[in-house]
């Protein structure tokens, strides 16, 4: 196995609040070790283009208290093709690259995962993104963060909501995951979390919505997942609700992408320097295809076979924690 003497660090997929804070830990881990640093613009379409830096210990100042990813993130439709991998391997071969560390979600370790088979290109990712929807982690770098936002506006939400005495659908990110809708739910005092991996049906949302009002609430808050599957988008959610219970007056919010900005979390911070020194630990003991994950709070490798499975598990105690907490 060749040595390494220089790695290179890209974001990819949807950015994540603590990206900058992985980006950072990995750069200094090399220049802890004593191996160069190579920056990526752009995901996968800057490797295939070539578009690198350099990076010290000093190029990733100030940065630890930042959102987003100075490296900017992309979706590539190139790099799906083996011509566009085979283009960015040449890119890496050129620069005298002798591993990557890829930052992003699910779909980006899909692509890695790929790439490093193809080539025996050593690879290992770093979980981010807001979703936490990623087998072999714990938690991923920004859901905390994307957490915190969403339960700060829902506090808003809510005070509105009491002063009209109305009910509130507040729509979530989270593509097919609904793990921001569920913890973000609970923490905000929801009524009802419709999320993507259970089907409520329309009709006994209507009937809960009924049992509130007869309780005595006067307002509601009912978080949304941007998949949910009563086939109704938020909108016609909304009218459905109206027509169906004239009693409440019905407003929507869809929070969208401030859920991925701003300041991140402590834990995110955390998360984020422990998962970017792991990653340069493990090229160094020679891994390959694995993703540094966190599980039961120490960090662990786990092989990118593992992640990409297609299966996704909803927590049933969170499910009745809420369904009695908002009786
Ligand atoms: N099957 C695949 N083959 C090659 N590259 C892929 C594949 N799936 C995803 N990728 C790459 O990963 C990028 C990010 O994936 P995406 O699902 O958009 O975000 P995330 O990594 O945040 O889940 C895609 O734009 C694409 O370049
Ligand atoms: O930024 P876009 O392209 O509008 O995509 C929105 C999607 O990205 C996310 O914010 C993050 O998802 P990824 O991390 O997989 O990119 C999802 O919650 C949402 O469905
Ligand atoms: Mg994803």
């Amino acid at each position: 196995m060749k040595e390494i003497q220089k790695i290179a660090v890209l974001t990819s997929g949807g950015d994540a609040p603590g990206m900058n804070a992985a980006i950072r830990a990995v750069v200094r881990a090399c220049v802890y070790n004593e191996i160069q640093c190579v920056g990526v613009y752009r995901g996968f379409a800057g490797l295939i283009e070539g578009d690198f830096k350099e990076l010290d210990a000093r190029s990733v100042k100030n940065l630890i208290n930042r959102g987003g990813t100075f490296l900017k993130s992309a979706r590539s439709k190139e790099f799906i093709t083996p011509e566009g991998r085979q283009q960015a391997w040449e890119m890496l071969k050129q620069d005298n690259i002798d591993a990557l560390v890829v930052i992003g979600g699910d779909g980006s370790f899909v692509g890695a995962s790929i790439f490093a088979s193809e080539f025996g290109f050593p690879i290992v990712g770093i979980p981010a993104t807001i979703d936490n929807d990623i087998n072999g982690t714990d938690y991923t770098i920004g859901y905390d963060t994307a957490l915190n936002t969403v339960v700060d506006a829902v506090d808003k939400i809510r005070d509105t909501a009491n002063s009209h005495n109305r009910l509130f659908l507040v729509e979530v990110m989270g593509r097919d995951a609904g793990d921001i809708a569920l913890n973000a739910g609970i923490g905000a005092g929801a009524e009802e979390i419709l999320i993507p991996e259970q089907n409520m049906g329309l009709e006994r949302l209507l009937e809960s919505l009924d049992r509130s009002k007869k309780s005595g609430k006067s307002s509601s808050i009912v978080v949304v997942s941007e998949r949910g599957q009563l086939g109704k988008n938020i909108f016609e959610l909304a009218s459905y609700i109206e027509t169906n219970l004239p009693e409440y007056e019905v407003r929507v919010t869809v929070l969208g992408h401030i859920q991925r900005g701003g300041v991140p979390s402590c834990y995110d911070r955390v998360l984020a320097s422990r998962l970017g020194v792991g990653a340069v630990d493990s090229l160094l003991r020679g891994e390959n295809s694995v993703m540094m994950g966190i599980v039961h709070n120490k960090v662990k490798s786990v092989p990118f076979s593992d992640i990409t499975l297609d299966f996704r598990t909803i927590d049933e105690e969170l499910i009745r924690v809420a369904d009695i907490i908002s009786i």
